[in-house]
């Protein structure tokens, strides 16, 4: 291991406006996914653009507060499957890929998001 302390991930993923960027090309991956745009169709994308930049951003240890719900009460009743969670980790790593975000951050960021699966994911 590295013993050098590593700035926090919100530092080294960019700050907001690289988040924001970030965001913006995911959800335009997940709007052009037809595996999965059709949960999609009634939500105020804009809304949802503002909660995801705040909940990554508070994640990954920067200055934000997420306000939105709980992600056990967003997606309940949704039947969120494995496949269509794996499909939208997909669109998220490839805005993650468009915009050069080096593996450590990708894969750190995965790994902060991924225990939210089982408060989203609702059938096999
Ligand atoms: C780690 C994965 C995920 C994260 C971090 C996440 C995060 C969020 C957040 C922060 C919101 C806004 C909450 C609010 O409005 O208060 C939201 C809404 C939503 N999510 Fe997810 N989500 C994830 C996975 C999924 C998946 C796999 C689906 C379906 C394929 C999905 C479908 C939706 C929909 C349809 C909404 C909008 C609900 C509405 O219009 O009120 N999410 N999500």
């Amino acid at each position: 291991g590295n013993s050098v302390p590593s700035k926090p991930l919100y530092e080294r993923l960019g700050g907001k406006g690289a988040i924001t960027a970030v965001v913006e090309t995911f959800v335009g991956n997940v709007g052009g996914d037809k595996r999965i745009n059709g949960y999609f169709a009634s939500t105020d994308l804009v809304k949802l653009k503002a909660h995801l930049v705040n909940q990554i951003c508070q994640a990954s240890g920067g200055p934000c507060t997420y306000t939105g719900r709980t992600m056990k009460q967003t997606h309940d009743g949704m039947g969120v499957s494995d496949a269509a969670f794996g499909a939208l980790v997909e669109d998220l790593v490839a805005a993650l890929d468009h915009h050069k975000v080096g593996k450590a951050e990708k894969d750190e960021l995965l790994s902060v998001l991924g225990p939210m699966k089982s408060d989203i994911v609702e059938k096999k």
